[in-house]
């Protein structure tokens, strides 16, 4: 069998008396698109933070291409291919597109933010940068100070920089979160583009983005995976239907 992309062993998380992460075990293979649904409140941003070393787990494991990263710092485990996006804009907003992506471009090449080196013209720098920035549909606004982007803009190049440091699985935490229909099916369309050939681990409340992106879903309620199967099982599992009935509405591409 192929080494799992990411593999959860067991994952519990607490915070005091309060058992936020229980038992979690997921494998994820490589390529993979998997998401990770769930109401709110379920424990789906804990779990993000678990993976990517932001929290230290209180018992169990999650390993990076079979080896162990739990317990490791976040730039330490992004050393080593993963690579995260906040909910919270994470772009410097006072550089142009360009120079941002060109910050994650440096980060993967070991370089740091080595602001100080004159390697703006250093051409292999250059070339990645612009291919994330085609690949990304941003070259028309290299130049543009990213603060003055509009808010879906903003959020391209955020995964612009997330994908720029040349990570093979990539984390994505609500992406499409306040966009308009059509702002969404273009993060949607950029999602797939950008993360095609690695392996994509997503959170978002977007079931009709989930539905169109995932090859399978995890389906997290008070802290446990209670489903984890391809959109068209998750659709019709009655355990998801109540958990989605007991809180919220059934999201519609559910019904
Ligand atoms: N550092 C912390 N200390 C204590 N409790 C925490 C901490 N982080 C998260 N929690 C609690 O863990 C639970 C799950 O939170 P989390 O943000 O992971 O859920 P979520 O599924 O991402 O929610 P949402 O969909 O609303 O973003 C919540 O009850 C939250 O209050």
């Amino acid at each position: 069998m192929t080494t799992p992309a990411l593999s959860l062993k067991n994952l519990n998380k607490s915070f005091g008396p309060a058992k936020i992460i229980n038992d979690v075990s997921l494998d994820i293979a490589p390529g993979e698109r998997h998401a990770i649904i769930g109401p709110n409140g379920a424990g789906k941003s804990t779990l993000f933070n678990l993976i990517s070393g932001l929290y230290t787990p209180t018992s169990g494991t999650v390993a990076l291409h079979g080896r162990t990263i739990s317990g490791m710092p976040p730039h330490e485990i992004n050393k080593l291919g993963l690579s995260r996006s906040f909910q919270v804009s994470n772009i410097f907003t006072n550089m142009t597109v360009r120079e941002n992506v060109r910050c994650g471009v440096l980060h993967s090449m070991g370089q740091g933010y080595a602001f100080w080196k004159n390697i703006g013209s250093n051409k292999a720098v250059q070339q990645k940068t612009w291919e994330v920035l085609e690949h990304c549909a941003l070259t028309d606004k290299a130049n543009v100070p990213a603060a003055l982007l509009p808010y879906a803009d903003q959020r391209a190049l955020e995964i612009a920089i997330t994908i720029a440091g040349g990570a093979d699985v990539i984390l994505l935490d609500e992406p499409t979160a306040g966009m308009s229909h059509s702002e969404t099916d273009r993060a949607v369309d950029l999602i797939r583009r950008a993360t095609e050939g690695k392996t994509l681990v997503i959170v978002e409340h977007d079931m009709g983005v989930i539905f169109d992106l995932a090859d399978r879903i995890s389906v997290l309620v008070y802290g446990e995976i209670i489903a984890s199967a391809p959109p068209s099982e998750i659709r019709g599992d009655p355990a998801v239907r109540e958990a989605y009935l007991g809180d919220e509405e059934l999201p519609e591409v559910m019904a």
